[in-house]
């Protein structure tokens, strides 16, 4: 791979490829950072989806600090991806989770994009060693996983693939932390990466105990937002489960409950994802919901995840407001920049 033309931190133009949920979120994080996006989506509908996103998820981001210049007015939308790509300093893919698909679309972006910039993928848990198979360039290719919103969510996985060159991979961690977000290296790939192997314990057993009538989708919610998650937003599983020690800490906590750890709590392979499994889920969402709209969701959590952030702080206690009433940082408002 030639070297990456551009530090991190002099990059201004971000190209995102695929501008669903993932990939528009993506636009709006970097438009509020003060970047230029381009973007570029094959659906007929997908720039009026896209600007709806971005719109939605404005008033979120005016609320935690825009970087200064940051504008919706700074996305374009490309007609191709090799339109999109001409002028790219970074490249974040967020297309549909099929891996014939990555294969191919992660080689025409490479072919497409200017020589040594990094492409990143959003997948959920591809291997970039799967993913890289054909393209001309795969040193610099890498996994840029997020979490949603990609633009409230602080985390981004990232991860280089057998054929990536460790230097992409650092060039990458280096980037997401200067455009605000909360970066983890990995330093081997493993399916699911960290956090989504973590989420898929958890879901496998939701899906199990709702196919098997033990629990509704209200109570499985409820079991988390009214307990662990609590305790989740700013201390993670390992420490929590430390001070269930008490004094003794991790290690009695081990010696105490360590056996329970072969009680058959969790046994079970993946359930069959049935029209009958499907159907309870959707119905269980819909009550759930409670006659609220996926807009209205999605503002509601928007707002609990500033909230959140907030409270732990990890926005910003001083920001300026400028003339026009938004928040203004000239640093980024999250995750850890040095
Ligand atoms: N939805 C989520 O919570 C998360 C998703 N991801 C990952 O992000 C990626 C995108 O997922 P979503 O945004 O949820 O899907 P989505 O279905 O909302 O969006 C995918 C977009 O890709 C477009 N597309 C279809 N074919 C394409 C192609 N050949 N080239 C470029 N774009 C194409 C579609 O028109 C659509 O707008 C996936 O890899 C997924 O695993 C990662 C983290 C969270
Ligand atoms: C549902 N999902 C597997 C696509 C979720 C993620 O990949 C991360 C997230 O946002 O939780």
């Amino acid at each position: 791979m030639p070297s990456p033309p551009h530090t991190p931190e002099e990059v201004r133009r971000v190209a995102c490829v695929g501008a669903g949920v993932i990939g528009g979120g993506w636009a709006a994080h970097f438009l509020a950072r003060g970047y230029d996006v381009t973007a570029w989506d094959p659906a007929p509908d997908a720039e009026e989806k896209l600007r709806r996103l971005v719109a939605a998820a404005w008033p979120a981001l005016e609320q935690i600090g825009l970087a200064d210049g940051a504008s919706p007015d700074r996305l374009t939308v490309a007609a191709t991806a090799e339109e999109a790509l001409s002028d790219a300093q970074f490249v974040q893919e967020s297309a549909p989770e099929k891996l014939e698909l990555k294969r191919s679309l992660l080689a025409r972006l490479d072919a497409a994009a200017p020589p040594g910039v990094v492409i990143a993928s959003s997948t959920s848990g591809y291997p970039m060693t799967d993913m890289q198979t054909e393209a001309a360039d795969p040193g610099r290719l890498v996994v840029g996983h997020p979490f949603n919103p990609p633009y409230l969510i602080p985390l981004v996985e990232v991860v280089g693939g057998e054929r990536t060159d460790a230097a992409a991979v650092e060039w990458a961690a280096r980037f997401y932390k200067v455009a605000g977000k909360s970066v983890i290296t990995m330093e081997r790939e493993l399916p699911g990466f960290i956090a989504n192997r973590l989420q898929e314990a958890l879901w496998r057993e939701a899906l199990h105990m709702v196919a098997n009538g033990e629990a509704t989708v209200k109570e499985i919610d409820d079991s988390i937002t009214e307990g662990p998650g609590l305790r989740w937003a700013f201390m993670g599983p390992c420490l929590t489960f430390a001070l269930a020690g008490g004094e003794g800490g991790m290690g009695h906590m081990l010696d105490h409950f360590g056996p329970s750890l072969k009680s058959p709590w969790t046994r079970l392979e993946a359930p069959e994802l049935d029209a009958t499994l499907r159907t309870a889920m959707v119905e269980g969402c819909d009550e759930a919901a409670g006659g609220r709209t996926i807009a209205q969701l999605v503002a509601e959590r928007d707002q609990g995840v500033i909230d959140v952030l907030r409270a732990t702080g990890r926005l910003p206690r001083q920001r300026t407001e400028g003339t026009d009433g938004i928040a203004r940082t000239t640093s980024s408002s999250m995750g850890d920049e040095t």
